[in-house]
C-alpha cells in the first residue's frame, strides 16, 4: 500500500465461495489500498485485522444473504464490534456494504439496511451503491447493476451456480466500480 493512499478494509464472510467472488471484486475495484477480511467459519478475525480496521478510513461490510439477513458470522463480528462502538473507534470512518444471494429480490435489502444500520451505530459515513440501474427489456446479467440496487452492491448467483458461474459478468462489474468509488470518495476524505 503507498503511504498517500487511503486505508480499505474489507471484512466479509462467504459460506460457500460465491461472496467471495464479490468481494474480490470489490477489493480490485478499490485497488492497491484494499485489504480483504474473510471472517472465520466461527465468524472470528485475527488481531491484526481488528488492528487494520481501527486504522481503516474506509470499512466495508459483505455477506451472502442467509434467511433474509447477513450469516451469523457476519452478526458475531458486528456483536465483536461492540467494543469499538463503546469507544468510537470507527466515528467517521467511510462506510458500505454488498451481498450476494441465489434469488433475484432474495430479500437482499434487509442484508443491506443491516449493514447500514451497523455502520451508522458506529458513526460511520455510508457510501451508497452510486450506479444507475440496468433495468430495460434489453438489460442482462452482463450488465452493470442488473440487479437495480442503490443502497449497496446486490449480487445474484442463482441457486445451482458454482462460483465460477455466479455472480455473473454485471455483478462483479459493479462491484468493481463500487470499490473504485470507495477508493476515490476515502482518498478525498483522507487527504
Ligand atoms: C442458510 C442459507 C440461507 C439462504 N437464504 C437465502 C435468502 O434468504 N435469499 C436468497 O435469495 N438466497 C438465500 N440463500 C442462497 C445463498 O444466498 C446463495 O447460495 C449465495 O450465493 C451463497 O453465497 P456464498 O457462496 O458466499 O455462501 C441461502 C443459502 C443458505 C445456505
Amino acid at each position: 500500500m503507498e503511504a498517500n493512499m487511503a486505508n480499505i478494509e474489507i471484512v466479509y464472510f462467504s459460506g460457500y465461495g460465491h461472496t467471495d467472488r464479490l468481494a474480490q471484486a470489490v477489493a480490485d475495484g478499490a485497488g492497491n489500498s484494499a485489504r480483504l477480511w474473510k471472517l472465520s467459519e466461527n465468524g472470528t478475525l485475527p488481531d491484526d485485522a481488528w488492528e487494520a480496521l481501527d486504522q481503516a478510513d474506509a470499512i466495508l461490510y459483505g455477506s451472502p444473504t442467509y434467511m433474509g439477513g447477513p450469516a451469523w458470522q457476519f452478526k458475531r463480528f458486528a456483536d465483536d464490534s461492540s467494543k469499538r462502538w463503546f469507544a468510537r473507534d470507527w466515528q467517521d470512518k467511510l462506510a458500505g456494504g454488498f451481498t450476494n444471494s441465489a434469488s433475484t429480490n432474495g430479500d437482499k435489502g434487509s442484508t443491506l439496511a443491516y449493514f447500514n444500520t451497523l455502520a451508522s451505530q458506529h458513526g460511520q459515513i455510508w457510501v451508497s451503491l452510486g450506479q444507475a440501474p440496468s433495468n430495460t427489456l434489453a438489460s442482462t446479467p452482463s450488465d452493470i447493476n442488473w440487479g437495480g440496487g442503490s443502497v449497496g452492491v446486490t449480487a445474484i448467483s442463482p441457486s445451482d451456480s458454482s462460483p465460477d458461474q455466479g455472480p455473473r459478468n454485471g455483478d462483479l462489474d459493479s462491484a468493481r466500480a463500487f470499490g473504485a468509488r470507495v477508493a476515490s470518495l476515502a482518498e478525498r476524505f483522507a487527504a
